[in-house]
């Protein structure tokens, strides 16, 4: 099966539709205002509007309120939730069902036993992202450009679907995959040309080498 794809922090429509084209199967809003990413819920809306039924549109939240998360709703339509603070498995419960969508939830891993969080969160989300531990006192949760060790991941049974993320580039996610034995992958950093700023050229690279095209 393919592996599936997921552009982090889309903000501008060449990125989306070099994304959209390549063939990623899922794009990422930031809803965050501190990371040089960030979109507003309008901004997602009139971008999301080019391409109606094309890929997931996920909004990536950190430690939402119901009221940010229903402002957002009424302006951008998503199909997925990241979770990507520190939420917990209630409030990740909580949010799914109050808002009616799936829940995807990012757990940082450095060790071995970062993987425990897995079984708390499994019986109310639908997916898991698993990222880098971002550095202490550093101003972003997640897009810091840090792998992580990917072969952690590899022989664990997650019992939802996953993506692999951190660090990840055309140049080594082919590797990150084989090793992880990820079933999907997610990028924000690797296919940027400055902090914040995407590069069709390097999206398609990274979706051609992940889907080992
Ligand atoms: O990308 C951000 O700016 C961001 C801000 C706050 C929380 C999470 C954020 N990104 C999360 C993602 O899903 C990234 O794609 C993931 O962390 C991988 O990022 P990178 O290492 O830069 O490829």
């Amino acid at each position: 099966m393919s592996v599936e794809v997921k552009i982090c922090g889309i903000r501008d429509a060449e990125a989306l539709d070099a994304a959209v084209e390549a063939g990623a199967d899922l794009i990422g809003f930031v809803f965050f205002p501190p990371s040089p990413r960030a979109v507003t819920p309008a901004e997602a809306g009139a971008l999301s509007a080019r391409h109606a039924g094309g890929p997931v549109r996920v909004g990536l939240f950190v430690d939402p309120t119901d009221e940010q998360l229903a402002a957002t709703l009424a302006e951008a339509p998503l199909g997925l939730i990241q979770l990507h603070g520190e939420e917990t498995p209630d409030r990740a419960a909580a949010i799914r069902a109050r808002f009616g969508l799936p829940v995807m939830k990012a757990l940082g891993i450095g060790a071995p036993e970062d993987l425990a969080a897995v079984e708390a969160f499994a019986p109310v989300v639908d997916r898991f992202l698993f990222d880098a531990k971002p550095p202490p006192g550093g101003p972003l949760p997640g897009g810091n450009a840090q792998p992580f060790e990917w072969r952690l991941m590899a022989g664990h049974a997650i019992p939802r679907p996953w993506l692999l993320a951190g660090g990840l580039t055309p140049g080594n996610v082919a590797e990150a995959i084989r090793t992880a034995q990820a079933p999907g992958v997610d990028v924000s950093s690797g296919v940027e040309r400055a902090r914040g700023v995407k590069d069709p050229a390097l999206i398609r690279a990274f979706v051609s080498s992940a889907k080992g095209r």
